[in-house]
């Protein structure tokens, strides 16, 4: 019997620092992501997500700070030799080598026999449901059938780690979501760690088991997507993730999410405001409200989603005055 403890593959980094000279793309980063875990790294252009991703792959030098990938430090080591793999986007793929000679060049750059190479290649083939087309060119595939080669020539490397850097947006909405569920297929079929690398929060609520929400160069929040969802820890977070409401109060800024907030009478308790727009949605409706004080062409400042039943049962006007109200529960407050 095998007594050997499972190799964990757990992949940290520690204080992780990326300066290109003129900016600061990741600040000194802390992370732990354990084995086996969906991530996904979700902030706006330009947060530093990208150069993070880059250099857990090993095809961007860190400035500081380091990688450890299973106990194992990683971070000057070549791609090729740190266990990770990065799925690049499917228009990657070598336009004049067949899906097969796609998925086996690795091996054939190793030195591995041709006979080894092709058979393991076939078997990630079938694994992605793309033997039928190993004699094709890349060409001659669909977006969706090109994305499944370039990720059947990333496990090719056997990483311990995928990296996918946007690997949805190449792809129109319809394909997208169905991409979504197929990543989630081969993340449980493979157990290796994904981490993904998106600036879609609905893709990330949709996909990671941990959300890593960053702004300039900084990690605004780690945890699971109900955690983020539930209790944003930063008005970043709150505004970023969406469906909340930033509200001031006296014990300081809250936040609300858009369907918990209720409307009451104008009267002298709880904040103001003045109805600027409804919606209609079917389930529900959004009602969107601007401060008392605010300019004509002044954004809304809140909204509050209202169950359809709700709402038909007590119209509201555009221009009404109303009072926002909250359970307790439902506030949560916001680190400065
Ligand atoms: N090679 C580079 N040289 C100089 N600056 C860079 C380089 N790569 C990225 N940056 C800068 O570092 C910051 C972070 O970029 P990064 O690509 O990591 O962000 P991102 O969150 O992935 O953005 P995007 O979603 O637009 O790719 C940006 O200000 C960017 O302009």
């Amino acid at each position: 019997m095998n007594t050997a403890p499972a190799a964990r593959t757990d992949l940290e980094l520690v204080r992780l620092v990326k300066d290109y000279g003129n900016s600061l793309a990741v600040a000194g980063i802390d992370l732990k992501i354990a084995a086996g875990s969906y991530c996904c790294l979700l902030g706006p252009s330009g947060c530093g997500k990208t150069s993070t991703l880059r250099m857990i792959a090993g095809h961007e030098d860190p400035t500081d700070g380091a990688i450890v990938l299973g106990g194992r430090e990683i971070t000057h080591l070549s791609p090729a030799e740190r266990g990770t793999a990065m799925m690049f986007q499917s228009y990657a793929l070598f336009p004049h080598l067949t899906v097969l000679d796609n998925v086996a060049f690795s091996a054939r750059m190793k030195g591995t026999a041709r006979p080894e190479r092709h058979a393991r290649a076939m078997e990630l083939l079938k694994l992605v449901h793309m033997e039928p087309y190993a004699a094709r060119l890349p060409a001659a595939l669909s977006g969706g059938q090109q994305q499944r080669v370039a990720l059947a020539r990333a496990l090719m490397l056997s990483p311990k780690v995928l990296l996918l850097d946007e690997p949805l947006s190449a792809l129109d909405p319809f394909l997208r979501v169905k991409m979504r569920a197929e990543l989630k297929r081969w993340h449980r079929e493979l157990g290796m760690s994904f981490i993904h690398v998106t600036h879609s929060q609905e893709e990330a609520m949709a996909l990671a088991d941990l959300v890593v929400v960053m702004n300039q160069g900084r990690i605004e929040q780690a945890g699971s997507a109900r955690e983020v969802f539930e209790r944003p820890r930063t008005e970043f977070v709150a505004r970023f993730i969406g469906a909340h409401n930033v509200i001031d109060t006296p014990a300081g800024r809250i936040a609300v999410r858009t369907d918990r907030l209720r409307l009451a009478e104008a009267d002298a308790t709880g904040p103001l405001a003045q109805v600027a727009a409804v919606e209609y949605q079917g389930a529900q409706v959004l009602v969107h409200l601007a401060a008392p004080d605010a300019g004509a062409d002044d954004a809304p400042a809140w909204t509050a989603a209202l169950p359809d039943a709700d709402f038909h049962a007590a119209p509201i006007e555009p221009g009404r005055r109303v009072a926002l109200r909250w359970q307790p529960a439902d506030a949560h407050a916001l680190a400065a």
